[in-house]
């Protein structure tokens, strides 16, 4: 965002007015207090984004070690971008870090839900304790007209749900609205994603509601971002039925990657030559590993569940499809190295390279590539793995596996290499120079991203999912 489109909340009166925003922001009261609860992956990067574009920003979570780290200028992931803009509005006083959200409740005038809405341990269905905390804490703390805004992702029908909650919590004389405005940010592009989305979804808006968050988002907005206003169902189900559409993109290209795989024809090709159709693009069409991540596989899971509770059974079981295709990448890409070690693994020596659930990121919640680390492991493999960003996340949740510092001490001595994650670093690493280093040069492409004539060139043994073999 360039400074000029920059803050609604820095913006002169006769600028908002221009800019077609509310009379009272127009009237000059001053800018609006926003509290952001959970400060994880979203709302960490949306309480600074808010700061970004001029409000009064205070972050709430109960985790008291975040807190302490993000009020002290550490962002606790990593996320490209962030770190600095972090730094920058401590500085300008404009943000802070609460665990105490009765006065963060108290505070605010715009109050944005960003806590987790994980899969439930005995279910699919989606964990919404977090949020019923928090909207209940809010609500019974306000002590000023207030807006709720729920950007966590959630089942249809939650949000209609939290309204009642909310309203049998709110003091006498306190008018307060719930509505749903949900995220659509990629981890590792979050802070471009939050300042320049695509589009804004308000669900559930009065014409007050939505003049507010017309203010919030007045920077996005003069830029040319589409709004689409709408209920509240409807709102809850475009960011579900997006993951679920983006998935579905994925199990279809790695369908279409066993056929290839089976007919000799090479996916990534193909792949290539689809995109080419405007209708159908070539983004999300990289076939390997499948997705993983703190989104795409819970959201599918819980919308089956919900389409289920609605009688939806189509819709449930075209989404269990793409969840059984896609854990189905998890065991090829298994199957793959132990064919490469020639039939077992047992006290192989294999060296992973990636950890993380996509790159640009050290997020590892349900890792494809962890997940195929640890099977590995399992089976008797002596497993090193080794991801530029995620290494620490990866031991803390998987502390069994060895971790090496470098591309070349993860090759050391191995029996076959397996590529889990796409960074950009695997995909130009020297194979002329870590051949020698192997015991044997063998590597699985397990995301498409390796050139198996360059690989192949220099002496090493190349298997890639829906390649053709040598
Ligand atoms: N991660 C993403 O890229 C992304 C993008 C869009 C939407 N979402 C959705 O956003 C939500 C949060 O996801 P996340 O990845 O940021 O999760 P996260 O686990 O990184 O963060 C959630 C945070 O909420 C805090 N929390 C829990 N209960 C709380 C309470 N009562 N009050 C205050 N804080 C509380 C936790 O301590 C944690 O820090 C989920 O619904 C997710 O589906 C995530
Ligand atoms: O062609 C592709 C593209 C992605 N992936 C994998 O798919 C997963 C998810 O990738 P991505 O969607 O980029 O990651 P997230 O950051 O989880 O973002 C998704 O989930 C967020 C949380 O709901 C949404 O806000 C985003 O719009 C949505 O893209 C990763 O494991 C990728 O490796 C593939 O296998 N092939």
């Amino acid at each position: 965002m360039n400074d000029a489109s920059l803050s609604a909340a820095t913006m002169s009166a006769e600028g908002l007015a221009s800019a077609g925003l509310p009379a009272e922001a127009a009237a000059g009261r001053g800018p609006l207090k926003i509290a952001v609860y959970g400060t994880g992956y979203l709302g960490a990067t949306h309480a600074v984004a808010m700061a970004e574009l001029g409000f009064e920003v205070l972050g709430a979570d109960v985790d008291q070690a975040k807190v302490d780290a993000l009020a002290a200028g550490k962002v606790p992931f990593f996320e490209p971008g962030l770190d600095p803009l972090l730094e920058k509005h401590l500085a300008t006083g404009r943000l802070r870090f609460t665990t105490d959200l009765t006065s963060a409740a108290a505070w605010g005038d715009v109050h944005f839900i960003c806590v987790g809405t994980p899969q439930m341990k005995t279910s699919h269905a989606a964990n919404l304790s977090y949020v019923e905390s928090a909207a209940t804490t809010i609500a019974k703390n306000l002590t000023k007209d207030a807006l709720i805004v729920g950007k966590s992702t959630v089942p249809v029908g939650t949000a209609a749900r939290l309204r009642e909650l909310v309203a049998a919590q709110a003091p006498a004389g306190v008018s307060l609205e719930l509505v749903w405005n949900p995220e659509f940010l990629r981890e590792g592009k979050a802070v471009d994603d939050t300042l320049h989305p695509d589009r804004i979804v308000l669900g559930g808006t009065s014409e007050r509601a939505e003049a507010t968050l017309r203010e919030v988002y007045a920077g996005p907005i003069a830029e040319g971002t589409p709004v689409v206003v709408t209920d509240l169902p409807t709102a809850e189900l475009v960011k579900v039925s997006a993951n679920a559409f983006l998935a579905t993109k994925i199990s279809f290209i790695n369908a279409i990657s066993t056929v290839c795989e089976a007919a000799g024809a090479d996916v990534t090709v193909l792949a290539d030559a689809l995109g080419h159709d405007v209708r159908i693009g070539r983004q999300f069409l990289n076939a390997g590993l499948g997705f993983g991540g703190g989104c795409l596989p819970k959201d599918i899971r819980a919308l089956m569940h919900r389409a289920n509770e609605l009688g939806a059974y189509r819709a449930s079981a075209l989404l269990q499809q793409v969840d059984e295709i896609n854990m189905g990448q998890r065991e090829r890409v298994l199957d793959m190295a132990v064919e490469a070690c020639g039939g077992s693994v047992l006290n192989r020596r294999i060296g992973v390279l990636g950890a993380a659930f996509k790159p640009d990121t050290d997020d590892v919640r349900d890792s494809p590539a962890l997940n195929v680390a640890a099977a590995l492991h399992l089976r008797g493999a002596q497993v090193t793995v080794f991801d530029p960003e995620a290494g620490d996340t990866a031991r803390r949740s998987f502390p069994t596996l060895s971790y090496a510092t470098s591309i070349e001490e993860a090759v050391e001595g191995t029996d076959a290499v397996l590529v889990l994650t796409e960074w950009d670093q695997f995909a130009t690493a020297d194979a002329d120079k870590l051949a020698p280093l192997t015991a044997t040069p063998r590597v699985v492409d397990a995301r498409g991203k390796l050139d198996p004539a360059r690989w192949r060139a220099a002496g090493w043994e190349f298997a890639g999912l829906g390649r053709p073999a040598a």
